[in-house]
């Protein structure tokens, strides 16, 4: 699957619902056993949520928006297929946390690409199922640290904590993933899904039995004032950034 949303492929609402449903396509197919996931933009793989989705936006359609946030998350965490990040760009927060939902991430060797759950940067928290997420990927004490410093990684570092499996030249990331994916397919399928479901259940539940609160929790939370504020000031710092 190679993401497309001009120019960063941010998590909009429309991306995030054509996303879910391409991959719930590929569930159903039986002939479909893997995906690996790419970027079609240059130099991102994706820029995380789409912080226009969060910025002035009415309560009701901050709702859906996380609805379908916890969607793309739910269905990626608890796939039965094998599903490798070939991260050929820069990934920040829901960029991320989209690369931890898949089975194993390899990430291009330049040094000018970041990836990390920057959320306290922007003024916002990382809710539990994101932080859940990473300490099920590099453990508690990094979390701790990487999340609140909302610190973003290099190739080199997120090899080193573990937030990413391989770093390779950017030229070979996609033969480099479709060798690992055939390492993987090597394993019986109810096997290897019966064990990543033990690994994954325990966070996936949590999250399945919290939807509707956490919908709650998020609206109440990015429509505050000072929030918005925060995510006012971040934009204009990307844009000026820019100029
Ligand atoms: C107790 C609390 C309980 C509950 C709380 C609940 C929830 C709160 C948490 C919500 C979680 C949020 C997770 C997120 O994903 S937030 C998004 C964070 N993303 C970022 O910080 C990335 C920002 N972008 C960048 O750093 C760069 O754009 C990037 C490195 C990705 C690419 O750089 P490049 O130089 O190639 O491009 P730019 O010129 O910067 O960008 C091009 C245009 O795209 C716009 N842009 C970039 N990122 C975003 C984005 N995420 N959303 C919307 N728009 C984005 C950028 O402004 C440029 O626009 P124009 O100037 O061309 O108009």
């Amino acid at each position: 699957m190679t993401l497309q949303n001009p120019p960063v492929n941010s998590l909009s609402l429309d991306f995030l619902t054509e996303f879910c449903s391409a991959l719930e396509k590929l569930e159903m197919d039986k002939s479909c056993r893997g995906v690996i996931l790419t970027s079609g933009q240059p130099k991102v793989f994706s820029a995380g949520l789409d912080i226009m989705e969060m910025y002035g936006k009415s309560p009701e359609r901050c709702g859906e928006f996380w609805r379908a946030v916890q969607e793309m998350w739910l269905k990626l965490y608890s796939s039965n297929m094998v599903i490798i990040a070939a991260i050929n760009g820069s990934s920040p927060a829901g960029g991320c946390l989209m690369s931890m939902t898949c089975d194993y991430r390899i990430m291009a060797d330049n040094p000018r690409y970041s990836i990390g759950l920057n959320e306290t940067q922007l003024g916002i928290v990382a809710p539990f199922w994101f932080k859940e997420t990473m300490v099920n990927t590099v453990g508690h004490r990094t979390t701790e640290i990487a999340l609140q410093l909302g610190q973003l990684y290099s190739p080199t570092e997120a090899l080193d904590i573990g937030l990413v499996d391989k770093l390779v030249p950017e030229d070979q990331i996609i033969a480099t993933a479709t060798q690992t994916m055939t390492k993987w397919l090597a394993v019986p399928d109810h096997a290897r899904q019966i064990t990543k479901s033990m690994m994954r259940k325990p966070t996936i539940d949590k999250l399945m039995s919290k939807r509707e609160p956490d919908i709650q929790n998020f609206v109440s939370f990015i429509t505050k004032d000072p929030i918005q504020k925060s995510l006012g000031l971040y934009l204009s710092m990307l844009k000026k950034r820019k100029s």
